[in-house]
């Protein structure tokens, strides 16, 4: 589980680069799905009020620095990245040196003790090998320390590495238990309680049948200056004039767009659509260093036109892309489409996997700009 950069960056010149400014724009992203609960039709994380997330992203090392939502999802911007709130769902992207995973048993107490939940149904935590993993704090100074403690809650959590586990790759753990709920407690947590009741597990038997679901991201890296320069107040003076100049509003019609430019350059945006569609982009411009992200749960047969919009639109050296699918996605047979990607305008791809969990399928593949 060794990180790319670990090894470029474990020897004697880290020390000759502590005073570099440098920012980690890798993000590490947790998804978490709860059960629905047959005993309270209610239940909705978006009950959870704004104080309490405040204080819940205070443990995290983040803030919330905006704001938007529809009837669907609660969109928020943080000072690293976004959140994501809906009806059962909850997403939280954090870039920088923050701790996410510290912020999990506070979560699991809101969700039960104001939202109404009181069991996990899905969960996957991902992210990029870090560029400086020497800098992270921990629980997050490797995957294998986040393992650990993500195992420390659950029996049946696994972890895996795709990619070329030497260069650019990328890490989940999931428990991916396969949709309808699941008889699994968490083992540290006192507020979970465990479904038990014969009527409950009919009710279950009867929503197996996933309503769809599908995650795309597009990670970049090595990103064309001048595209970045955009992304400064130098060359911007408002997130908006940015989202514009960049095209980042026409890569997926009819969101709603909240964004930010951050002094003297950074950038997050949220875009959200009445039927409960996400987008996330967020863009570490520094040359040294740079890197976007892209993510979106769109669902679309043909994700070769969104990954070609993205790329144009921001023009990586490198990039990965990961697509989650469920079984009654649009989105189901992704794993082929992506195989018949072999190049994507000047982008070569270097490497593809495909992983079925129980309830997911997963396609990730790395893209370099050749000749590099
Ligand atoms: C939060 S943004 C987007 C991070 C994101 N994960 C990405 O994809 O790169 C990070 C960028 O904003 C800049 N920045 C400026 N002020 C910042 C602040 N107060 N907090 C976080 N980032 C800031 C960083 O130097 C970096 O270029």
């Amino acid at each position: 589980m060794a990180e790319s950069e670990d090894i470029s960056n474990s020897s004697s010149n880290s020390s000759s680069r502590e005073d570099m400014h440098f920012f980690e724009g890798v993000e590490k992203l947790l998804e978490i799905w709860f059960a629905p609960n047959p005993a309270n039709k209610n239940a909705d994380l978006r009950k959870i009020p704004r104080p309490m997330w405040d204080a819940l992203l205070k443990t995290v090392r983040c803030e919330i620095i905006s704001f938007t939502r529809n009837d669907q999802i609660d969109a928020y911007v943080l000072s690293e990245s976004s959140m994501f709130v809906s009806k059962r769902r909850w997403i939280l992207k954090t870039c920088g040196t923050t701790t996410p995973l510290q912020c999990f048993e506070p979560l699991l107490r809101l969700a039960s003790e104001i939202a109404g939940y009181s069991e996990i149904e899905d969960l996957f935590y991902s992210r990029k090998n870090y560029k400086r993993p020497e800098l992270q704090v921990s629980p997050h100074r490797g995957f294998e320390e986040e393992v650990a403690f993500l195992d420390s809650f659950f029996d049946d959590g696994r972890a895996y590495s795709l990619g070329a586990i030497n260069r650019d790759c990328w890490h989940l753990y999931t428990l991916s238990r396969g949709g309808g709920g699941s008889n699994k407690i968490l083992k540290r947590n006192n507020h979970v309680h465990q479904l038990h009741h014969e009527h409950d597990a009919q009710m279950i038997e009867a929503s197996m049948q996933p309503d769809p679901d599908q995650t795309i991201e597009i990670l970049m890296t090595e990103l064309d200056p001048k595209v970045m320069a955009i992304f400064t107040k130098d060359e911007c003076s408002t997130a908006k004039e940015a989202t514009q100049k960049s095209g980042i509003h026409r890569l997926i019609p009819g969101m709603i767009i909240d964004d930010y430019l951050f002094d003297p350059c950074g950038y997050s945006m949220n875009g959200i659509s009445k039927n409960g569609c996400y987008m996330t982009i967020h863009i570490t411009p520094e040359p040294e260093f740079s890197y976007v992200s892209f993510e979106s749960n769109v669902a679309s047969s043909d994700y070769g036109e969104l990954i070609e919009r993205v790329i144009r639109t921001f023009h990586p050296g490198k990039f990965i892309v990961t697509v989650f699918a469920n079984k009654t996605s649009m989105a189901a047979n992704a794993n082929r489409e992506i195989e018949h990607l072999g190049t994507i305008d000047q982008w070569k791809r270097r490497d593809i996997q495909y992983s079925r969990f129980a309830s997911y399928d997963l396609t990730y593949a790395q893209y370099c700009k050749y000749p590099s």
